[in-house]
This record gives structure tokens, C-alpha cells and sequence, in this order.
């Protein structure tokens, strides 16, 4: 492992910390996806072990999220069963200033703004390597489609002025399958002037289950940064 992707570690460990540390006992918890929230709950995990949280029920927004809840003894529920979410933690692949994120690294983006945009209070958990000036500067858009619109989509996003291409597996022969069985294409974006404009015309399109541009929704960023050598949190 390189020393880059050692503080990068380093700094998911500790904003996911920082970000359980923030659930109450009694409290509805949404459960987000990735390896920045895997570290969240976690923690959430170790406090319910030891005692200094407690009652509290989670939701998840992806398999991976079911699967480690289960591993850290996290009570799970689903939104047939509670009308409301505390709190929800989840991660992000692009943050601007003004808090509006880009998501679906993993796929998992139609259930985690379902769950995310419900919650009271929605944090996000990145490193400092999530920051931009501008959405859309380092990482691709996910949308998510039903796989029979993959084409029609694609030429959609590309009058759009995106250059889209079907996301495909690593060590898998053929595309993503999400939690809900579609596809998801990634859109190149030049330059995402009016983020929420795009959010909306995008998942105006037949076929479009939900895209990554999440707007208005997150009210918390913690950010994992290396100070001196040393991790620190810093909020926005
Ligand atoms: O949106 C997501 C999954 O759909 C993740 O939260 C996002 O990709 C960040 O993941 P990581 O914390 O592993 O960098």
C-alpha cells in the first residue's frame, strides 16, 4: 500500500468516527455505502457494544451496508415499518462549497438519496481528496437506467452535452448490475454549471431511475484531513 492510500485510510477512519460519535441513543440511523461509511458503522457497531449508545435501528442503503450492519450487530429496519430517519451518514465522491454532492462510486446512489433526503439530519463522511470548486471536475456523473433504456438514455445524455459510457465490471465479464437489477452509465460532464437544473432534466429522461447529483440535501460535510502529519476533522 502507498503512503498516499495509507493517509487516505487514516482520514476515512477518522471522519467515520467522528460521524458516529454524532448518533443519539434512540434514534432512527441511515446507513450509507462505501468504504468512508463502512468505518461509521463500524463505530456505531462498537458503541452499541459498549454500551454508550443505545435502541437504536438502522437502515441501509445497499447490500454491502446490510451486510456489515449484520456483522456489527446493528438492529435494522425498512421505511414500510418508520415514518421518519434521524440522521442518516453516507459518503460522497465529489463535494462543493455549497454542500451539493456527486454519488453512486458504488452503484448504490437511487437508495441512498431515498434514504439520505428523508433523514433529519444527513452527514456526509469524505477525505479531503472529495473537495472541489466545481461538480463534475474529477468524477463521472452515475445514472441509474433500466437496462432496456441504456441506448436511448445515452443518446439523451449526449444532446445533453455529456459523453456517457456503460459502466462495466471489474473481474466481471459485462456492466454493473445495481441492488435493484439496472445498469448505470457514467456521463463526462464538461462543466456542471446549475447542478440542480441537471438533476432534475436528467432524471426527466424515460428510463433514468435516479442520478448522483444530490442538491440541497446534505446539511453536515465532515472532512477527513492529514495537519501536520495528523488526522484531523474539520465541519462545513
Ligand atoms: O455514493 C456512494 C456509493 O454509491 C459512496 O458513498 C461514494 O462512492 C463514496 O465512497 P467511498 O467512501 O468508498 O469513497
Amino acid at each position: 500500500m502507498s503512503v498516499t492510500s495509507d493517509l487516505t485510510v487514516i482520514m476515512k477512519q477518522e471522519v467515520g468516527k467522528a460521524a458516529a460519535a454524532k448518533v443519539k441513543s434512540d434514534s432512527v440511523v441511515g446507513l450509507g455505502t462505501g468504504s468512508t461509511t463502512a468505518y461509521a458503522i463500524e463505530y456505531i457497531g462498537e458503541r452499541l457494544r459498549s454500551g454508550d449508545l443505545k435502541n437504536i435501528v438502522g437502515i441501509t442503503t445497499s447490500f454491502q451496508g446490510e451486510v456489515l450492519a449484520r456483522k456489527y450487530n446493528i438492529p435494522l429496519t425498512t421505511l414500510d415499518v418508520v415514518d421518519h430517519i434521524d440522521i442518516a451518514i453516507d459518503g460522497a465522491d465529489e463535494v462543493d462549497p455549497q454542500k451539493n454532492l456527486i454519488k453512486g462510486g458504488g452503484a448504490a446512489h437511487t437508495q441512498e438519496k431515498l434514504v439520505d433526503s428523508l433523514a433529519a439530519q444527513f452527514i456526509v463522511v469524505v477525505d479531503s481528496n472529495k473537495l472541489v470548486d466545481k461538480l463534475g471536475s474529477t468524477f463521472l456523473l452515475p445514472v441509474e437506467v433500466i437496462p432496456k433504456a441504456v441506448m436511448p438514455v445515452m443518446r439523451r445524455l449526449e444532446q445533453l452535452g455529456g459523453k456517457p459510457e456503460l459502466r462495466m465490471g471489474i473481474r466481471k465479464a459485462g456492466p454493473v448490475v445495481t441492488d435493484q437489477g439496472n445498469l448505470v452509465i457514467d456521463v463526462k460532464f464538461d462543466s456542471i454549471d446549475d447542478p440542480a437544473t441537471l438533476e432534475m432534466t436528467i432524471n426527466n429522461i424515460p428510463g433514468v431511475l435516479e442520478n448522483g447529483l444530490f442538491v440541497g440535501v446534505a446539511d453536515l460535510i465532515l472532512v477527513g484531513e492529514i495537519i501536520d502529519g495528523k488526522a484531523v476533522v474539520r465541519e462545513f
